[in-house]
């Protein structure tokens, strides 16, 4: 590097944003047209309420005035940026989160030129369907009435930058997170190292709870946009990929579960390039199980709690199928 000013710059971490930017949109575009898989009965969803808990964080040389000599004249303000993300869902008229990120995103590159580059990222605020009787005995969900949901929800990230005044982007990821799972038995845990410092015994039969987030990215990162609905992945179908591995599989740890559902994401999803886990062992403890068949009375776990990370990519599955 032959620059000062950029020497000065570039291998410092410098940024800075707004994040907890919670954005609630109504009638928000439907997501339709997506692809339907045999583990999911997702097939969209109508957005009537689309939110979304965003960060906004940006870069550019242009900054360092602001925190070296306390010259705030390229600072737009935190407070403004909020202002931006909020004015800008009412422009979106796409329906994903991905989607909007990468719109707002761009944006910001495009109204600001000291940003050279943003870091937009956000949880969806997901909402249930409530249902309501439809006149015919049955029940439909209502149109007008959601309830909120602390159940799973979406996870984008786009790291967009500017080359040659056009918007690029630079990674991008998407996910569901805050999975929890409970499988009441055909799991099991032996097998592992036995020493001094064992005291767990092997369970052949265990209740297995999980944590899970799942992150995926796509071979193309503008898929991730919901563009091209049918090659868009939805957050829901990977969420109900887990639950069916979990369902269908006798696994014999935490780790053996998450390598399953990763085959079975990349398979289904030929359009992405990695899966990757962060899964926490909740597994309750048993406090009786002399009752009739497999009846237990179990108790929550003591701290400290297990965890597994875990990235896979498509030679997984070819060394599976090769096998
Ligand atoms: O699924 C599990 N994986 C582990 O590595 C582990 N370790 C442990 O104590 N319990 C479990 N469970």
């Amino acid at each position: 590097m032959t620059d000062n000013t950029e020497s000065d710059t570039d291998d410092r971490t410098m940024n800075y944003g707004k994040e907890h930017v919670n954005v609630y949109r109504t009638y928000a575009t439907p997501l339709t047209g997506v692809r339907e898989i045999p583990e999911s009965a997702f097939d969209g969803k109508p957005n009537t309420l689309f939110g979304m808990e965003v960060r906004a964080q940006v870069e550019g040389d242009e900054f360092l005035p602001s925190f070296r000599d306390g010259d705030n004249s390229k600072v737009v303000a935190t407070d403004s940026m909020k202002n931006f993300v909020l004015h800008h869902a009412g422009d979106y008229d796409g329906a994903t989160v991905e989607g909007f990120l990468h719109y707002v995103g761009s944006e910001f590159l495009r109204t600001y030129d000291q940003m050279e580059s943003v870091r937009m990222s956000a949880d969806e605020l997901a909402f249930d369907d409530r249902p309501v009787p439809d006149g015919e005995g049955n029940f439909e969900p209502s149109d007008l009435v959601f309830g909120v949901s602390d159940d799973e929800s979406a996870f984008g990230e786009y790291y967009l930058t500017r080359e040659d005044g056009e918007v690029v982007i630079e990674e991008q990821r998407s996910g569901v997170t805050g999975i929890e799972l409970v499988k009441v038995k055909d799991n099991s845990f032996v097998g592992y190292v036995h020493d001094e410092y064992t005291t767990l015994p092997e369970r052949e039969n265990r209740t297995l709870y999980i944590g899970l987030d799942i992150f995926w990215t796509y071979d193309d990162p503008e898929t991730a946009r919901g563009e091209t609905p049918e090659e868009y992945v939805p957050a829901e179908q990977v969420r109900d990929i887990a639950q069916v591995v979990f369902d269908e599989r006798d696994v014999n740890s935490i780790q053996d579960l998450i390598y399953q559902i990763g085959l079975r994401v990349l398979e289904r999803f030929p359009q992405l390039t990695e899966v990757s886990f962060e899964a926490n062992n909740r597994t309750w403890l048993k406090v009786r199980d002399d009752m009739e068949g497999d009846a237990k009375v179990l108790r929550e776990p003591p701290r400290p709690t297990g965890f597994q990370q875990f990235s896979m990519d498509r030679s997984d599955l070819a060394e599976e199928g090769a096998e």
